[in-house]
């Protein structure tokens, strides 16, 4: 199979990997620096069941999903619009594009831009970049996806590179169970800079992320999205499973990049306005964070 991924990071970079070690000719579309290892020494991944280095094409030019049957998407949601628009006048009419990202809204996005169907993806993953054109295998990496004609096809390939990939009918209901895990931990660990485990021993913590999710449910609700059951078990099990770790929030914030909070928090509090639900919790937390990108870009309040 022919694919091509768009956002050589953590995510495009790991299920590239997998792909292009199960035989398939994989293009990787990215920033000059992963685009010129990638080059000279393939694509590195590192994991507990594998390291090792793929052979992949690579390019900084949207030019690369060219003849593409199926396109990953994988940049970050603040990146959708812009993407989109510099890939869609490449893209085979007929390629299956998925959107492997966080955040709910993706697919309407991209779609509109490209002027075809795009396939839902939520991912499970823990991944990093662990250098140029090296990606670090942390944990996790199922996929579900959305059902769609020549889904089930894909996801076959998937499952025989050793990725663990589903079809769901549901995938709505997936990505917004994430979304809402997402609006949890992701604005107070950025805010505090601190790993899960830490941050609900704080004082009304776990009450300010009940309260958190209970909105999102509520928006989902008027929104018609039918959620998974167990979303705050599901909520309350990632301190436990991953007490060490920061939101990717957090870690964009770290590196004075901006984060998809817009997409997260910020996308709640939108929807909940359409929707005439109140959203006040998840209002304080999209606002904490944005004020902390201003400042980290530069824009500090006088005095
Ligand atoms: N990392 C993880 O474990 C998980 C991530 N996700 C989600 O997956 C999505 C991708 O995340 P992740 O892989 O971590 O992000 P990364 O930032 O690691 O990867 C995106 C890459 O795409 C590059 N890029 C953006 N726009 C373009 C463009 N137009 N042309 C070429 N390259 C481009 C970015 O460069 P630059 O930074 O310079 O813009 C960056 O290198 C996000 O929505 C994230 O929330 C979901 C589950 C787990
Ligand atoms: C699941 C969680 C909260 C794990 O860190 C995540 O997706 C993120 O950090 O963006």
């Amino acid at each position: 199979m022919k694919i091509a991924v768009m956002g050589a990071g953590a995510v495009g970079c790991y299920y590239g990997a997998m792909l292009a070690r199960a035989g398939h000719e994989v293009a990787l579309v990215g920033r000059p620096m992963h685009v010129e290892a990638m080059r000279r020494d393939g694509l590195r991944l590192e994991s507990a069941a594998w390291t090792g280095a793929v052979p992949v094409s690579a390019t900084t030019s949207a030019a690369g999903v060219a003849g593409a049957e199926v396109v990953l998407f994988c940049v970050k949601a603040t990146d959708t619009e812009r993407t989109a628009a510099q890939m869609a006048p490449h893209l085979a009419a007929d390629a299956t594009v998925i959107s492997l990202q966080n955040g709910v809204d993706n697919v309407e996005r991209l779609a509109a831009r490209l002027g075809q169907v795009v396939v839902p993806g939520v991912v499970y993953a823990a991944v990093a970049m662990a250098g140029p054109g090296i990606v670090r295998h942390r944990g996790g990496g199922e996929l579900v996806l959305g059902a769609a004609p020549g889904i089930e096809c894909v996801a076959q390939a998937l499952r025989a590179a050793g990725v663990d990939a589903a079809v769901s009918s549901r995938v709505a209901g997936a990505l917004w169970a994430k979304l809402i895990t997402n609006c949890a931990y992701n604005a107070l660990s950025a805010i505090v800079q601190r790993p899960y485990g830490e941050l609900v021993q704080g004082e009304n913590v776990w009450a300010v992320m009940r309260d958190a999710v209970d909105e999102c449910i509520a928006v989902a609700g008027a929104a018609g999205i039918e959620l998974p059951d167990g979303i705050w078990a599901g909520v309350e099990k990632i301190a436990v499973t991953m007490p060490a770790q920061v939101s990717s929030t957090a870690q964009d914030l770290a590196r004075g990049k901006p984060s998809e909070i817009d997409h997260l928090n910020g996308y709640v509090l939108r929807k909940g306005a359409q929707l005439g639900v109140a959203t006040p919790v998840n209002r304080a937390l999209h606002a904490l964070v944005r004020l902390l990108e201003q400042r980290r870009h530069g824009h500090a309040a006088p005095g």
